[in-house]
């Protein structure tokens, strides 16, 4: 038998439960229920999901509890989070009949999270919002914060809204059946809570690594939950990155974003990998500042290739001009005027935010494979 796990995301009069049970998902409609304003759910997921057992197992589920669920699907991929496929999802989910009362859930990955979430966002001006994340990655980062949006031709994430759920639930069961590249992308995320802010749950992860990947139920559920516990407490601190405290969720992000531009947001480098990789390039940019002791940074990138990740480009048969990438990075969020921001590493469990990278340092690591 397996506990379950409850964090609070604390954020005032918008704060809210993410529950982390195994088998949770055949409970799903009695646990959104209470917080439902009416019996009307529009469930968002995608084409791959569609098709899972999991997504018979919340239908079900929310049958038994008497909730009017009407699925809507939209192509599995990075490409979903584009203006056009968002443009087709609002027009069905009006066409459909929906009132003020209606909810969302998201049921799938990031790409659906974001997605309908910032469908959830616009419609009505404002349609509560429930996420059952499907991916690993979603499990233990998109699902819960708030974050919402799409892709643009100018970067990634670029057009969004911050947009609450009322509830998250986490049922690592569904896990079963997520492709093992889609598992490996989304332990990037998981990890990168612990180099962020939790050296004992690194430590903890380097010797459960094989568990994890091996399917252990009990150590899924314990790993999720001590990784979004971190990025939870960081959320209720800084909802709307106003600080620098939210930046920190970041770490990797504005290599990696710059990253997925390049490669179009395609199959080809996943959202996981492209954070393994400007992981990877912090940690070497943190040492090449003497913020970070080489042999840290070398502990934290050997986990990442012991997780079957990449750590640089060419694990993955990729390459990336350093012009090129230094350009896109100017698109980051993050920067302010010319000046880029990285989220670097004093060691782990001990990010920070560094606006002041000096030009040659930066050129000398996009230099390096
Ligand atoms: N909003 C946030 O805070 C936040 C945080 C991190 C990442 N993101 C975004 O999340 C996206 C990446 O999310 P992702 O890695 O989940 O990608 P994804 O949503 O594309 O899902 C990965 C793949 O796995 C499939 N899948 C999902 N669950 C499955 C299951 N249980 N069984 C079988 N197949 C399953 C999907 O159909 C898809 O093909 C990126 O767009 C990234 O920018 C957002
Ligand atoms: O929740 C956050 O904050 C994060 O930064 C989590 C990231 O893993 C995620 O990729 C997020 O979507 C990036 O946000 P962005 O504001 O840089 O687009
Ligand atoms: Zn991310």
């Amino acid at each position: 038998m397996t506990a379950q796990r409850r964090l609070r995301v604390p954020l005032g009069q918008r704060s809210y439960d993410l529950l982390i049970q195994p088998y949770g998902l055949d409970e799903a409609g009695a646990l959104i229920l209470p917080l439902m304003r009416s019996r009307r759910l529009v469930v968002v997921t995608d084409s791959h999901v569609e098709v899972t057992p999991h997504m018979a197992r919340l239908l079900a589920s929310l049958q038994a509890a008497g909730i009017d669920a009407r699925p809507v699907v939209v192509p599995a991929g990075e490409a979903s989070k584009a203006m056009g496929v968002l443009e087709g999802l609002l027009e069905e989910i009006l066409s459909g009949g929906i009132d003020r009362k209606t909810a969302i859930l998201a049921f799938g990955g990031g790409v659906v999270g974001d997605l309908a979430g910032f469908a959830a966002a616009i419609l009505l001006r404002g349609l509560d919002f429930f996420q059952v994340p499907t991916s690993l990655l979603a499990q233990v980062d998109s699902g819960a914060g708030g974050k919402t949006g799409i892709n643009s031709r100018q970067g990634k994430n670029l057009i969004g809204a911050f947009h609450q759920p009322l509830f998250v639930l986490v049922d690592p069961t569904v896990l079963e059946g997520l492709p093992p590249r889609e598992l490996k992308a989304g332990y990037a995320e998981l990890v990168k809570h612990a180099f962020i802010r939790d050296e004992a749950l690194f430590a903890w992860l380097e010797s459960h690594l094989g568990d994890f990947m091996a399917g252990d139920l009990d150590v899924r559920a314990e790993a999720i939950a001590r990784s979004v516990k971190v990025k939870v407490e960081i959320v209720g601190r800084d909802e709307k990155e106003t600080g620098d405290e939210r930046a920190l969720l970041n770490f990797g992000h504005t290599f990696a974003h710059a990253y997925e531009f390049l490669t179009g947001y395609g199959d080809r480098l996943l959202h996981g990998e492209a954070v393994a990789l400007g992981m990877a390039k912090a940690f070497a940019l943190s040492v090449r500042l003497g913020l970070c002791r080489g042999q840290d940074a070398g502990r934290c990138v050997a986990h990442l290739r012991a997780a079957g990740l990449p750590v640089q480009a060419a694990d993955l048969g990729l390459t990336f001009a350093p012009e090129a990438v230094r350009e896109a990075m100017g698109r980051d969020k993050k920067t302010e005027g010319n000046r880029l921001t990285f989220i670097l590493s004093r060691g782990i469990g001990q990010a920070i935010v560094d606006r002041s990278v000096p030009a040659e340092a930066l050129q000398a690591i996009l230099g390096e494979p």
